[in-house]
C-alpha cells in the first residue's frame, strides 16, 4: 500500500520520516494552515522513492508552477476550488495533479475533472484539510470512476486494515494523527505505521 505523509516543515524531523519511505511527503503552502510552510521555503533533498508534494488553497497557476521550481516539487494537491482549466494548465507544465474533495455526501462523488489522482477528505463546514477526523467511508462504494484516489482524513495506523482493500484506492495520507504538535511528526507513530502498511 502506498502512503504519503502531510504537514512537514522541520528540517530533521523531515529527514527521519522520510528515512521510514514514504512514496509521497507533502508540504503545506496555505498561509492560514498551522502547517504552513512559509514562502520561501525549499523542499530538503528526499529519497529517491519519496516525492514531494505541494500544497496549495486556491493559490494561482502561476505562482504554482513557479514555486514547484523554486521550492523542488513534482506533485501538486489542491484543496480549494479549482478546476480543470487549472489542473490541464499545471499538468502542462509537467505536474502531477492531486485533487482534493471534502466528502459529505454522495453527491460529492459526482466528478468530472481529470487529475492524476483524487484525494477524498472529510468535509468539515469551510474548513479544508486537516480535520483530523474521518468521513462515511462507506460512501465510497459509489465512486465508480477510474482515476484512482488517494484516502485521507484523521487517519492513524490504526486504519490501515480497516481501509485497505478499498477498490479504487490508490494511497493512503496521514497527517494531524501522527502529529506531536503542527507540522512535528511522532516518528515512533510513523514507525509504528509503517508496520502496519
Ligand atoms: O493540514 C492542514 O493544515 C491543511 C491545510 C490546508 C489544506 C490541506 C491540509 N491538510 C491536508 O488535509 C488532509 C487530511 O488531513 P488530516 O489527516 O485530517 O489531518 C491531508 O491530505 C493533508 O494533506
Amino acid at each position: 500500500m502506498k502512503w504519503k505523509v502531510c504537514g512537514m516543515r522541520e528540517p530533521e524531523n523531515i529527514q527521519e520520516v522520510a528515512a521510514l519511505g514514504p512514496d509521497f511527503m507533502g508540504f503545506i503552502w496555505a498561509p492560514k494552515s498551522p502547517r504552513y510552510v512559509g514562502q520561501d521555503f525549499v523542499i530538503p533533498a528526499l529519497p529517491e522513492k519519496t516525492k514531494a508534494v505541494g500544497v496549495f488553497v486556491n493559490e494561482t497557476t502561476d505562482n504554482i508552477i513557479a514555486l514547484s521550481k523554486n521550492a523542488g516539487f513534482s506533485v501538486v494537491q489542491l484543496h480549494g476550488e479549482e478546476g480543470q482549466i487549472e489542473i490541464e494548465a499545471l499538468q502542462a507544465a509537467g505536474l502531477q495533479v492531486i485533487k482534493a474533495i471534502s466528502v459529505g455526501s454522495v453527491k460529492d462523488l459526482d466528478l468530472s475533472d481529470k487529475p492524476n489522482f483524487y484525494l477524498f477528505d472529510t468535509k468539515k463546514g469551510a474548513q479544508v484539510g486537516g480535520t483530523g477526523e474521518h468521513f462515511d467511508w462507506s460512501l465510497l462504494t459509489q465512486y465508480k470512476l477510474d482515476i484512482p484516489y488517494i484516502l485521507a482524513g484523521g487517519l492513524q495506523s490504526g486504519d490501515v486494515e480497516k481501509v485497505k482493500d478499498f477498490p479504487g484506492l490508490y494511497a493512503l495520507d496521514f497527517n494531524s494523527k501522527l502529529e506531536i504538535r503542527p507540522g512535528f511528526k511522532d516518528v515512533e507513530q510513523v514507525k509504528e505505521l509503517v508496520k502496519q502498511l
